[in-house]
């Protein structure tokens, strides 16, 4: 028997509390405002950009879409990130990943005013969450994980927690979350060259799936009563849809969730949860920008 955490009700109730933020910042005189910068027109990454921008709209963030053609220069779009940074109405500032490929994505990063790096992707941002200083960002997605255990009432103290995926955008800043003081598991980081990972994982009380394989972790990988977080987000083709596929996360949802405690589902499970803590580091990013 397993629970299912429901990212969007989370999600929503996350969105509620900003809307309240918002509404005061706003009658303060400040309007929290997000940059997002999309290069090339990779359809996912639309999709994402598009729903990004719809929820900045709805809660009353002023949201500014920048869509650069794909032969966009390392160097223009660094000036693009230039002059988001001297914009007093820009708080937050977001390049979608992955960009072109003569892009060097680090180096773009690096330019990002720190105190607008919603995503939490810039060294300086990193370095605050390895030292457990607060007043950094913390990236979306893994932030989104915590607060999904903590609204499931997932006790991590003690926990053996299995990290699948040791990527700086969702894996590695996750195993930081969860061994910090406070949450107190103890975390083992695993990927593709892990040597037995089925083993691995099935010591863990509570699994984070993030290697973008559909479907990889099966029922066999998962203890009883374990945990089971899946970051996935796989399109895979599937003639009998209308778009022509279906959405798929790293873990077998079906048998996994017959023997787990509790599982995110994909989509409604960390995908919502992305974008509501990117609210709230627009938010952060604006109060501390005004202040
Ligand atoms: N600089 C940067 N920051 C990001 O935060 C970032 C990025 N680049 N690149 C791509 C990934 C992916 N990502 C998602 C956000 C929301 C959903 C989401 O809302 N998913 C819905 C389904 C959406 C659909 O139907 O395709 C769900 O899971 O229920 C998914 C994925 C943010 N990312």
């Amino acid at each position: 028997m397993s629970k299912v955490i429901d990212g969007k009700a989370v999600a929503a109730a996350v969105l509620e509390e900003c809307r309240s933020e918002v509404a005061e910042m706003r009658s303060n005189g400040i309007t929290p405002g997000l940059a997002v910068v999309l290069v090339g027109s990779d359809p996912a990454s639309q999709v994402y950009v598009g729903s990004k921008a719809r929820t900045c709209e709805d809660l009353g963030i002023y949201s500014r879409k920048i869509e650069l053609p794909e032969e966009t220069t390392q160097e223009e779009l660094i000036k693009v990130v230039e002059e988001l940074n001297a914009d007093s109405a820009i708080h937050g500032i977001l390049v979608q990943s992955p960009p072109p490929k003569h892009i060097d994505e680090e180096a773009v990063i690096r330019t990002i005013d720190p105190r607008k790096d919603v995503d939490g992707f810039h060294p300086e941002n990193v370095a605050k969450l390895a030292l457990e200083d607060s007043s950094g960002f913390v990236p979306c997605t893994p932030a989104g994980c915590m607060r999904l255990l903590k609204e499931a009432d997932v006790e991590t103290k003690g926990a053996n927690a299995v990290v699948i995926g040791r990527s700086m955008i969702v894996g590695k800043p996750m195993a930081l979350l969860l061994m910090a003081k406070g949450s107190d598991a103890t975390v083992t980081v695993a990927h593709s060259r892990s040597r037995d990972l089925p083993g691995i994982c099935r010591q863990a009380d509570i699994v984070i799936a993030a290697v973008g394989r559909p479907e990889m972790v099966t029922a066999d990988w998962v203890k009883d009563g374990a945990v089971v977080i899946d970051v996935g987000i796989n399109r895979v083709d599937d003639a009998t849809k209308k778009r022509g596929y279906r959405l798929t996360g790293d873990v077998a949802y079906e048998e996994v969730a017959a023997k787990c405690a509790a599982i995110t589902p994909v989509p409604g499970g960390v995908g919502p949860m992305t974008i509501a803590m990117l609210m709230k580091n627009t938010l952060k990013a604006a109060k501390q920008l005004s202040s």
